[in-house]
């Protein structure tokens, strides 16, 4: 699909997506709603997530099959809690489109329909826990679900519903004994206080398949090749036939699957630059531009920005900050390619191309106004948060609302080769933010590199690459005595991380076994000298992040 004009259908869609059923997905801030569009992806309908306020004559120009309320963290009983958009109610009942609140999405429903949702006073449920079914075949556990049968479902919840709608039954507890799935077959309204899209919530899928197929009848028609052919289609529509494009190329997988997407759209008017920040690993910039040669055929440029980089960090401790600042220098180097590229090719590039994914959004500082306006920040990803205000580009980000696991399948359709795919993350702000504190200090980058570069050699031989989803060194600027060859040492401390994850939201720590940790623990002691003594950090996601700024 080349033609620009045929990009969108008169209802606003991507063409890709004519015909096809959509479910609206709103989003009232809860760190897991992408992870409600995504289910509904993978189940094979067509999502789309908008903010919780959205005009509700842009919810139904999409002409949804069923509507998600998301969850949020915010209370429905403070003032000035988001709420659903004017009118939302009465075209529902209309349209008779089927409507799932979700958590926040619940005690919207509850409360905006003349129930009661107040404070569980020290009664909060967080974490994994069994739901009792209150009823027999409710039509959100289906046909054959028994009274006092359980499940286990994963909660997240501070407030609780103490008095239902009229129209309503509870067709689920809590062990606590709290309301926690509710239906009102005649209006099809339905109510999740926990979260069915997170993978610890065990028949979590399965509801989401009832809710979607036998509730609201949506057809599932569609896939991996959609979402490659709606992309592309979006990306035409938006550069247009003659302007050029920067592609910010890391090595990582999904400035990869980024690049290639774009390519297959407008071809050689795109122009790949990798930038050597100061900041990368060992050797990172040799075997990342050999990799590039042997593997990805798209001419890409090296940049060497790592200069002005260390001398705009030095000093600098505050992890956003840090964070800031590097976000800032990246788009300043991309600017001075800019220019060159105007010089070789006569035409000044307007686009920029990053492999943002929605992990990196969610996290990040939502900018005003856009949809994900009642999240929390909790870092500014260098590619969205910490972008400066004066870009000096438009953003072309293609996997903006895909997840690592799914970007890997649409590069596989692509045939973007293994060595990308099956590359582990490395943040675009890299040791910058393994470095604890001020990077230029205590030599710590060269340190890092060292032990760094052992570490995962040492996963390599054990053979454990592939199990991780993510490993790497950490410098902690903290001293502590030792003793080496007879000798008092006051050296640092390097911090191991390894990670099992899916999609980088939520991460459980690897469990090596001993005598990995024994050798990699004397291998970094004894061949990095300025280091005596190594840790490994066995902390999940939540209550850490995966990287430690
Ligand atoms: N050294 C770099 N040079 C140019 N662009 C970069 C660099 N590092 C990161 N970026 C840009 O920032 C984006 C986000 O970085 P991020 O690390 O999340 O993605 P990635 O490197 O493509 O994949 P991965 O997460 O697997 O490392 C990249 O997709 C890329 O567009
Ligand atoms: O390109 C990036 N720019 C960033 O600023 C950034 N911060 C974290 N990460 C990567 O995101 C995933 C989740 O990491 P956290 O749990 O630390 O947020 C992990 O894979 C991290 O490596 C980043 N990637
Ligand atoms: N996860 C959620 O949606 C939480 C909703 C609300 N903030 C509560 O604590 O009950
Ligand atoms: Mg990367």
């Amino acid at each position: 699909m080349t033609d620009a004009k045929r990009a969108k259908t008169t209802d606003g869609r991507p063409s890709a997506t004519e015909g096809v059923d959509a479910v609206v997905v709103l989003d009232y801030g809860s760190q897991y709603t992408q992870l409600i569009a995504r289910r509904v992806r993978e189940l094979g309908a067509y999502s789309v997530l908008l903010p919780g306020d959205a005009d509700m004559a842009r919810i139904e120009a999409l002409k949804p099959k069923a509507i998600v309320l998301s969850g949020g963290p915010n209370s429905v009983h403070v003032e000035g809690a988001p709420t659903v958009p004017d009118g939302f109610f009465e075209r529902v009942a209309e349209t008779s489109t089927p409507v799932l609140g979700v958590c926040y999405g619940m005690q919207l429903l509850v409360q905006r329909l003349g129930g009661v949702v107040e404070a569980a006073v020290g009664k909060g449920e967080y974490g994994r826990m069994p739901v009792v079914y209150q009823s027999d075949d409710s039509l959100l556990y289906g046909k054959g679900s028994k009274a006092g049968d359980s499940e286990q479902v994963w909660m997240s919840h501070g407030d609780e519903a103490t008095k239902l709608p009229s129209g309503f039954v509870c067709v689920g507890k809590s062990e606590a004994g709290a309301v926690v799935a509710i239906e009102d077959a005649d209006r099809k309204l339905f109510g999740l206080q926990y979260h069915p899209e997170v993978t610890h919530s065990e028949k979590g899928t399965e509801m989401l398949r009832r809710f979607l197929f036998d509730i609201a009848g949506v057809k599932a028609e569609w896939s991996m090749q959609n979402v490659l052919d709606e992309q592309i289609a979006i990306v035409n529509e938006k550069v247009g036939k003659d302007a050029h494009v920067i592609c910010a190329l890391s090595g990582g997988v999904d400035s990869a699957v980024a690049a290639t997407l774009v390519h297959k759209a407008i071809g050689d008017r795109l122009h790949c630059v990798f930038v050597d920040n100061g900041l990368l690993r060992y050797k990172e910039q040799e075997r990342v531009m050999e990799m590039f040669k042997d593997h990805l055929h798209l001419p890409v440029d090296c940049v060497d920005h790592s200069e002005q980089m260390l001398k705009a960090l030095a000093g600098v401790s505050d992890p956003e900050k840090k964070r800031k600042i590097i976000g800032a220098e990246f788009i300043e180097c991309f600017k001075n390619f800019k220019s060159e590229i105007e010089k070789r090719t006569g035409v000044r590039p307007t686009f920029l191309v990053q492999g943002t994914l929605y992990p990196d959004v969610i996290e990040s500082c939502p900018p005003p106004g856009s949809d994900q306006k009642h999240s929390h920040t909790i870092k500014s990803h260098h590619n969205v948060g910490g972008l400066p205000k004066e870009l000096g580009f438009e953003l072309v980000e293609p996997l903006r609302m895909l997840f690592k696991d799914e970007v890997r399948k649409l590069g596989a359709l692509m045939d973007v080769p293994r060595t990308f795919l099956a590359r582990h993350p490395f943040p675009g702000p890299g040791l910058g933010v393994r470095i604890v504190g001020d990077v230029t200090a205590n030599n710590a980058l060269d340190i890092l590199r060292r032990a760094d570069e052992i570490y995962i050699n040492t996963i390599r031989e054990f053979g454990l690459y592939d199990e991780i989803w993510q490993a790497f060194a950490y410098f902690l600027p903290v001293r502590t005595v030792g003793v080496q060859g007879d000798q008092r040492s006051h050296s640092f401390m390097i911090g191991l991380r390894a990670v099992c994850s899916s999609d980088g939201m939520t991460a459980d720590w690897y469990p090596f076994p001993t005598e990995f940790l024994k050798t990699v623990s004397s291998r970094i002691t004894n061949q990095v000298k300025e280091v005596n003594r190594v840790l490994y950090d066995i902390n999940s996601k939540p209550p850490a992040t995966i990287e430690v700024e």
